[in-house]
Formats: C-alpha cells, sequence, structure tokens
C-alpha cells in the first residue's frame, strides 16, 4: 500500500504549518471512510461542539470540560458559557490579567521576599495533571530561543514526589529568602502535595523565621475556587497569592490555566507562556470547525481506536525527534491513561470491546537505543514520530556532511519506514547471513505509524502539540462512549493509602517494640511489620536484614518448575485476589 501515490497523497492532513502523515497506518480508503461513518454514528462532531459549548459532558462530577475555554482568547472558541452564570472567557481574562500583573512585578523586583531580597527562584509544588504539563513546557522552553534569553538569572524547579528525597534534591541549594513557592493543587487537599507544601512552608520559616508574613510573601497557590478557604488556611494571602481556576477545567487538562501560567511566566515571562496559548487555540479552531476528512485530531483519535479495539494493539509509543520535548510522553501518559482507562461506558454499561492503550514514549533517538527492538521485532506497537524542520539548536561541525539535526531527522524518516516495510529472509540471505542466523534478523514489517512534522519547536508550537493530544484523547472518548474527564480509578489508592497511615502511625507510637500490625490481609500486615521492625532496628544496628527465606525459596522453585508457562496451565492455577 505504501508503493500507491494516491493512497499515500489521501493520507495526509495539514494545519497552520503542521503536517500530519498516516500513510503508515494499516488502513485502506475504505478502512477510513468505515470510521469516519462510526465518528458520525457516534455523532461525533456534535460532542465536540457541546464539550467547546459547556456541556456537563463530564456527568459523574456534573461539570462541564472547558479547558479550551484557557486558551480561547477573549474573544471565545465555540459557545463557550457555563450554565450557572459564570462567564468562562471573562473569568479566564481575569485570572490571566492577574498573573501577568504578578509575574511583571515579581520580575521587576517590585515585589520581593520577607527580607527584602529580590526573588529569583521559583520551586512549584504540584503532582499529576498539576505537574507534568509545567514541567513538559519548561523543559521545551529552557532552550527556546525567547526562553533562553528571558530566563536569565531565574530557577524554576517542580517537587512532586512525596519521597523526601525529592525534596533534598529540589531545595539543597537554594536560598530560601529568594525563593517563591507555588501550590499547584486543583483540590487543595493532595496527601504528597500538602506534605510537601508543610515541608516548603517549614524549610522557610527554618530560615527565616516562624511568621505569617514568610508565607504570604514566598506562597503563592493556584488551585480551584472551592478549595479557596482551605488555601487560606495554610496562610496564603488569598486576595494577592491566589490563582484560581475552576471545576470545569479537570487537572490534567490545566497547564493552559493558573497552573502553568504562574510557574511558566514567573520563569519566562508571561508573553511567551501567551504564544503557547495562541498555538493551542491554533489547533483548538482547526478541531472546531475543519471537516473530519481533514481534521488532524479527529484522523489521529479515529485512528487510535482503530489500532486498540480493531487492530487489538494495546499500547502505542510518542516519539518526538526533539530532546527538548522529553517530558511530552509522561504528560501525554497520564492525559490519556488517566482519561480513557475506563471499564465502564457513559451509559453504565461494562465495556466488552478493549479501549484505552498503555502510553508510552521517550525521544529520538534515545529510545530507538532502548525499547525499539521490541518495537521492530516483538509485540506491534503504533508509533507517533514527532519531527521539526528547524531544530531549537542546530550544529553542523567541521569535516561533517551533514548537520546534527539532519542526522536525528534521517532516523526520524528511517524508523517508520523500517517499521512498515521489514526485512524479508531473502533480502537478509542475500548479505550473507549464515542460515541459522536468518530468522533471527528478519522483520515481519506491517508495524504501524503516523508522522507528524511541525516547523521549529516555539512555544506556539508546543501549544498545538498539546491540543493535538488532548483533543486526540477527547476523539477517542467520544467514540469509545466514555466519560474522559473523570478520573474515580485513583480514588481507592488514595483511600487505602489512608487506612495504611493509621497502622503506621499505630505501630511508631506504640511504646511496645514488638507491635503487631493486623492490615487488611496477612501479605500487607507481613510486608508492614517487616518495614517496621527493620526501619527501626536500622537506626541502631545500621542496615536491612534479608527477607524471609523459606516462603521465598518455595516461590521461586514453584515458578521455575512451570517456566515457561503454558496459558492453559495459567488459567487453572489463576483465581480472584479478594
Ligand atoms: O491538583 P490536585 O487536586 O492536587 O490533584 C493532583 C492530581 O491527582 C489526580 O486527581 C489523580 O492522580 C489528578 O487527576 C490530578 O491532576
Amino acid at each position: 500500500m505504501l508503493r500507491d501515490r494516491d493512497r499515500c497523497d489521501a493520507m495526509i492532513a495539514t494545519h497552520d504549518g503542521v503536517y500530519y502523515d498516516y500513510s503508515r497506518q494499516r488502513v485502506t480508503a475504505e478502512t477510513m471512510d468505515l470510521l469516519f461513518d462510526l465518528a458520525e454514528r457516534q455523532m461525533l462532531t456534535d460532542r465536540i461542539r457541546g464539550m467547546f459549548g459547556g456541556d456537563r459532558i463530564n456527568f459523574t462530577e456534573d461539570r462541564a470540560v472547558l479547558h479550551t475555554a484557557l486558551r480561547a482568547g477573549r474573544e471565545g472558541i465555540g459557545t463557550v458559557f457555563v450554565d450557572d452564570g459564570v462567564d468562562a472567557i471573562r473569568e479566564v481574562h481575569d485570572v490571566l490579567d492577574r498573573v501577568r500583573r504578578f509575574t511583571d512585578a515579581f520580575r521587576s523586583g517590585e515585589i520581593t521576599g520577607y527580607t527584602g531580597k529580590r526573588m529569583r527562584n521559583v520551586v512549584s509544588v504540584g503532582i499529576g495533571g498539576s505537574y507534568l504539563g509545567p514541567e513538559f513546557l519548561h523543559e521545551v522552553l529552557k532552550t527556546e530561543a525567547v526562553g533562553i534569553s528571558t530566563s536569565l538569572g531565574y530557577d524554576l524547579r517542580f517537587l512532586a514526589n512525596v519521597d523526601p528525597v525529592d525534596v533534598e534534591r529540589t531545595c539543597a541549594d537554594l536560598d530560601p529568602e529568594e525563593t517563591l513557592i507555588i501550590v499547584v493543587s486543583k483540590t487543595f487537599t493532595t496527601a504528597e502535595t500538602m506534605l510537601n507544601a508543610r515541608t516548603m512552608r517549614q524549610w522557610l520559616w527554618d530560615f527565616m523565621g516562624d511568621d505569617a508574613d514568610v508565607v504570604r510573601r514566598h506562597v503563592v497557590a493556584c488551585s480551584s475556587v472551592s478549595a479557596t478557604e482551605r488555601v487560606r488556611a495554610f496562610g496564603i494571602d488569598t486576595d494577592e497569592g491566589m490563582f484560581r481556576f475552576w471545576d470545569w477545567v479537570g487537572g490534567r487538562y490545566s497547564v493552559c490555566g493558573a497552573a502553568g501560567a504562574v510557574p511558566i511566566s514567573l520563569m519566562y515571562g508571561y508573553d511567551l507562556f501567551e504564544k503557547f496559548l495562541e498555538g493551542a487555540r491554533s489547533m483548538d479552531q482547526h478541531f472546531l470547525n475543519a471537516p473530519p476528512r481533514k481534521n488532524i485530531p479527529i484522523i489521529m483519535g479515529l485512528l487510535g481506536c482503530w489500532n486498540s479495539s480493531f487492530m487489538g494493539y494495546s499500547s502505542r509509543a510518542l516519539i518526538p525527534y526533539a530532546q527538548a520535548l522529553l517530558r511530552l510522553p509522561a504528560h501525554i501518559q497520564q492525559l490519556d491513561m488517566e482519561s480513557n482507562g475506563k471499564r465502564i461506558n457513559r451509559h453504565g454499561v461494562e465495556i466488552d470491546y478493549p479501549v484505552g492503550e498503555v502510553d508510552f514514549g521517550e525521544p529520538g533517538t534515545n529510545s530507538q537505543h532502548s525499547f525499539f527492538q521490541m518495537i521492530h521485532q516483538g509485540q506491534t506497537v503504533p508509533v507517533d514520530f514527532l519531527g521539526f524542520v528547524r531544530s531549537q539548536h542546530d550544529l553542523l561541525m567541521d569535516n561533517e556532511k551533514l548537520s546534527s539535526h539532519d542526522e536525528l531527522m534521517a532516523n526520524f524518516f528511517a524508523q517508520p519506514d523500517a517499521l512498515a516495510n521489514g526485512k524479508t529472509a531473502d533480502e537478509v540471505r542475500a548479505e550473507g547471513c549464515p542460515e541459522e542466523l536468518v530468522l533471527h534478523k528478519v522483520f515481519d514489517g506491517n508495524r504501524p505509524s503516523s508522522s507528524l512534522l511541525f516547523p521549529e519547536l516555539s512555544a506556539y508550537v508546543t501549544g498545538q502539540i498539546l491540543s493535538l493530544y488532548e483533543h486526540r484523547t477527547a476523539v477517542q472518548g467520544f467514540i469509545w462512549d466514555l466519560n474522559s474527564f473523570d478520573q474515580w480509578g485513583v480514588e481507592l489508592g488514595k483511600k487505602l493509602a489512608l487506612d495504611v497511615k493509621e497502622h503506621l502511625m499505630e505501630a511508631r507510637n506504640s511504646e511496645v517494640g514488638d507491635h503487631e500490625i493486623i492490615a487488611d490481609n496477612p501479605a500487607t500486615s507481613r510486608i508492614m511489620n517487616y518495614y517496621i521492625k527493620n526501619s527501626r532496628d536500622a537506626v541502631g544496628v545500621g542496615g536491612l536484614s534479608n527477607p524471609g527465606t523459606s516462603a521465598t525459596s518455595v516461590t521461586r522453585k514453584t515458578h521455575k518448575d512451570h517456566f515457561p508457562p503454558q496459558i492453559n496451565d495459567l488459567g487453572g492455577h489463576s483465581g480472584r485476589l479478594s
């Protein structure tokens, strides 16, 4: 099919400098017709309009889904109106105007820290959607031409993990007197973020004294309107130091709101952040207005459904040929897997077809020397290749025929064809391969990918990329009939962590050294008691002892005896864990 010029010409879509080639997907013109029919049956365009128009499509939380309003410009896109009387566009611009003023005051030195020093360091404390988007954008802007100059003299760091080592790594060499902390949390209740926020507040107090003004001058919050009281109780000035967002912005869709605007503007200036919003807006307009057959996010979403539900490929990779996009795959992974990792459709019925992929990725070419072996010869993993016409910084060394960016892009062009074409046994033999090794060197090919080519990795293009992937996720959710905007699955783990913390507190507070934890089941009790015992001993005797040996060795023997397992064997021995 790849040699068919008409087919290849038909499988390209473009918008505002973005070139999308899906000719290496395993689809014919007829497949595409059927997918567009499916989109019509699922009333895709109506549902897209409903999303932009403020319909409460996140019905399990009774919320509209209006992250597109965050970058809609003052004129708005679609008919954005929230039915409780709040004008979303006006609210958004009220906050963005405040971010701009705050940024200018911070960067001009008008706002100083508690001891009068100018603040130049920013630590953004948040996790999940309150972290991954801003961090991916920060990584892009670090090496972007404007970003390099506007960030001179400033430092932005992210603190996400509740691991105390993350705190240590984040602030080891920072001067608290010159540091502003941003607590980014939609709910202002997330356990990890709140502990890290308290830790950072203590760090400020340790250096500058336990004074309420220290917090008022050094800590601001990006949080939802409904969390205002909690933000105030933390000691943050909610008039000057709180940048709000709304329940109609999901955490993983919040980078275009205060969650991204505050840290990114403080580091790079508001104008550069605005360029990012403009890029996202351009793609939003395309998504809302372009006919489905020319609409890049719609086509990407339909192909996602095709690969997952029809072809049975349960994972997919995102490979940007740009080192500055190193955190894009992690952001899209959360965005997509938290959105479409579901098992009940919007009618409350259990889904009996595959939905939701495992998303992963790393920049090319590093990924080629990591997991690409599997993508070429192991399981089939559809890939999105992202490339750029111009590099943020190209290099042409003396005596080199090609620039370093050309070398990078040679891989961007070669990998999709290697995956699609493969290599036959005859081709391997023709290279003189000994017969017994031929099969090891055969590539079966026929492995799907898409290529996205952008002009250059600027703030604007990064906005386009973000919007593309947000809408791909939404399209797949609409086609699959899911609610892509709630995340109840994360709740159970949070609740169990609370129970476990109770047990740990009891054990730590117990006067009796051998206090025994009785948790939900013997396995959890055993591992927690092991942890408590050894962490106590570790203080005195210097190190952890070995795990109980008998059970471990029995398990090993059992596994070995059954190796390699047969599907039927495993079926016979599997069972419910609860
Ligand atoms: O912004 P918050 O409320 O602290 O939540 C952090 C993250 O936790 C989640 O609720 C679950 O991981 C994400 O959706 C969210 O982005």
